[in-house]
């Protein structure tokens, strides 16, 4: 069963629809790099998948809608990563203890080994330990999509990350950390991790993560085929 089924997903008003007739399936290990031009709805289509917008049309995860699994459980297993994310009171080390009070996210870890493989992450994409009890505010924009990431990730319960350009604020070391850490989840038998939906505007990126490639544009969203290596 593939992981996620999109059927005849369309988003936008009547008269002026952002994009229609959007079908496609997910399945274990894909890597799917979503790209178009500016405004033409990727990052719509990324929350229409994830249940945070309205849309017309069935995005089924494991076979289900989100109301028939419930849509706080749908969002743990198919999660949207925002660009940037939200300026939030406290720190992030906060906004993860909440999480897990909230039991939002059920995981298999306890909150303190959850948080400590949370920091893990971050360390990995060249975070240091310190700056997950700062003020949000006051972090960087890079500093905050890398924290972003790694509670995404280190929290181990998403199946499918619905990825919105993740190293957009990014150099190019802390950009090929990000690549390599998301790549070894989505390979790694131990990650919840199994496929990944990727908006980016950078060719050479799509050509080094993806295992598919989708573009957006012109009210459509096709499957295109790769360009060969
Ligand atoms: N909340 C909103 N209210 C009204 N229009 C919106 C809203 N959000 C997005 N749009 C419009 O929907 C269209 C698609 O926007 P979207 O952000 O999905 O595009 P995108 O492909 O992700 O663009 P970019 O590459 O610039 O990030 C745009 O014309 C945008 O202005």
């Amino acid at each position: 069963m593939s992981i996620l089924e999109v059927a005849d997903v369309a988003s936008g008003k009547p008269g002026q629809q952002i994009f229609s007739g959007v079908n496609f399936a997910v399945n274990e290990s894909d890597v799917i790099a979503l790209q178009g031009r500016s405004g033409g709805g990727k990052t719509t289509l990324l929350k229409c998948l994830s249940n945070l917008i309205v849309h017309d049309g069935r995005v089924l995860y494991r076979g289900k809608t989100a109301g028939e699994h419930g849509i706080p459980y749908f969002r743990t297993k198919v999660s949207y990563v925002p660009q940037r994310p939200p300026i939030l009171p406290g720190s992030p080390r906060d906004f993860v203890s909440a999480l897990y009070a909230l039991g939002a996210r059920k995981s298999p870890n306890s909150t303190t080994t959850g948080i400590q493989s949370i920091i893990e992450m971050g360390a990995t994409l060249g975070l240091e330990e310190c700056l997950w009890d700062r003020e949000w505010a006051s972090l960087s924009g890079g500093e905050s999509q890398r924290a972003a990431l790694a509670v995404a990730i280190g929290l181990n319960t998403a199946e499918i990350l619905l990825l919105d350009e993740p190293t957009s604020a990014l150099d190019p070391k802390s950009t090929a950390a990000v690549e390599q850490l998301l790549l070894n989840e989505v390979r790694s038998g131990e990650s919840s991790l199994k496929a990944i939906l990727w908006i980016t505007h950078s060719e050479e990126q799509a050509s080094r993560v993806a295992t598919r490639l989708f573009q957006m544009g012109g009210g459509a969203c096709k499957e295109v085929e790769m360009p060969p290596v």
